[in-house]
């Protein structure tokens, strides 16, 4: 399928279905895999890029349209946004961007839209940038400048001041690299590092974990040396901090009790013995099959347990316990680019909440002299520092202590290892390094 009218169908499809665009996007290559590997690359860069500049690709296209955005077919709306991201975004020719996209929506049987699109694409293809608001409302031009809903733009600039939001927003419509950590119980960075560079591929060290690499932009993942053999999994370098921040003691048996898709879990199991929990079965397979390619399978046992509820005894006691929690996700929104539009302020007083209660019910686990590693892919203090905080006020036998790692620089405040999307180029996490003292 030609590339344009597979973008649309994806965008399409994630619009009826509340899918996950990246679900939704590697089902559409592998089914109808275009030919010309440039295509599959084509393909992705609109589906990402219509969706990560969607809000303002609709006040470009409502300028002109007649019709209300709400009321389009599901297509046509994907048409008309994948033809202004073209407009405004890419180095394709006007001429071509306008051309193509019709002529995609034909091939897609939807030819009695191709008037409305064509004109509407052609209007916008004469302005020198897209439309922007005045700039004396701050969050309404960044909101809309940016591609963010207004609420996050103002809750971002009063916890961070307007120069961060404004880098954690442009951060957000990036393209992140792809960050692998490197599988010590394998093989070591050094070697991996010199394996990929002999098979011709430019990697590169992270700057701050010890453990991961920076892969080249390139096409399916399955297929860059090492990955059949288990050498690595794909983690961005602030995931992988949170592994090396907690540092956890060696002979340590440690339960994960929010571990599914298994990035931690795997982690900790390169060294530890793990018991990883999720909520929901369907995805324990998952992290299963990731231990299994990563030769770890000795070392880790996926359960299937709510971890809001007390834990079976059957799974034995540990030293440490790692609480990924659930969470608004707001640090990965450069990766995951539809969630902006889908999350709502109020989710994360609620998420708050679930995750006070997987705190206050694992902490139980936890021995005296023991460690629990807490932590949220989400930049909100309310999920983090302060849910930290009023957990530690709430529990005189807990204090926050920083990890001892004198060769690595750890972005710390306070006792907390906390970044945030922005020019540094990392995912936005936080994680509190938490020791039961009696
Ligand atoms: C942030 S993700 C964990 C990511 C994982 N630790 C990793 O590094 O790949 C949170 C996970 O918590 C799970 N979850 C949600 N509610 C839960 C609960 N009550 N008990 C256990 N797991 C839960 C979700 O299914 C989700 O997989």
């Amino acid at each position: 399928m030609n590339p344009r009218a597979l973008a649309i169908q994806v965008l399409a499809r994630v619009r009826a279905t509340d899918a996950y665009l990246n679900v939704v996007l590697d089902t559409a290559l592998s089914e109808s895999p275009p030919k010309d590997p440039r295509d599959a690359g084509l393909a992705t860069e609109l589906a990402y890029g219509a969706t990560r500049r969607q809000l303002s690709l609709d006040y470009a296209i409502a300028r002109f349209s007649d019709r209300k955005l709400s009321t389009m077919e599901d297509r046509v709306l994907a048409a008309l946004r994948v033809g202004t991201y073209q407009l405004f975004h890419t180095r394709v020719p006007a001429r071509a961007a306008v051309a193509e996209t019709v002529q995609a929506l034909k091939e897609l049987g939807l030819s009695r839209a191709s008037g409305f699109v064509n004109a509407i694409l052609r209007k916008l293809s004469t302005l020198p940038g897209p439309p922007l608001p005045p700039e004396s409302d701050v969050a309404e031009y960044l909101s809309v400048r940016e591609s963010h809903p207004r609420w996050l733009v103002e809750r971002w600039i009063r916890h961070f001041g307007r120069e961060r939001a404004e880098a954690m927003l442009v951060a957000d419509n990036q393209t992140p690299p792809v960050v692998v950590r490197v599988n010590t119980a394998k093989v070591t960075r050094e070697a991996l590092l010199e394996q990929l560079r002999e098979v011709g591929l430019e990697v590169q060290p992270t700057s701050v974990s010890p453990l991961g690499i920076v892969l080249p932009p390139m096409g399916r993942i399955e297929d860059v040396y090492g990955y059949a053999e288990g050498l690595w999994q794909v983690q961005d370098e602030a995931a992988q901090l949170v592994g090396v921040y907690g540092a956890v003691p060696e002979t340590a048996r440690v339960l994960d009790a929010c571990a599914a898709p298994g990035g931690k879990a795997c982690h900790m199991a390169q060294a530890h013995e793990v018991v990883a929990l999720d909520l929901h079965a369907h995805k324990l397979p998952k992290i299963e099959a990731e231990a299994k390619r990563l030769g770890l399978t000795e070392r880790l046992r996926a359960v299937a347990h709510d971890a809001t509820q007390p834990l079976p005894e059957a799974l034995g006691e540990f030293h440490a316990v790692v609480v990924d929690a659930p969470c608004s996700g707001l640090g990965t929104l450069r990766r995951h680019p539809e969630l902006r539009y889908r999350r709502q302020e109020e989710d994360i007083g609620r998420l708050a909440s679930l995750q006070r209660r997987i705190l206050e019910n694992c902490q139980e686990a936890v021995p005296p002299g023991g460690l629990l590693v807490y932590a949220v892919c989400t930049s909100e203090p309310q999920e983090g520092q302060d849910q930290v905080e009023m957990f530690l006020r709430s529990h005189p036998e807990w204090t926050a202590e920083p990890p001892v790692l004198p060769a690595v620089k750890l972005p710390l405040t306070q006792a907390y290892l906390r970044t945030l999307p922005g020019p540094e180029g990392w995912d936005g996490f936080f994680a509190a390094r938490l020791r039961k003292l009696y």
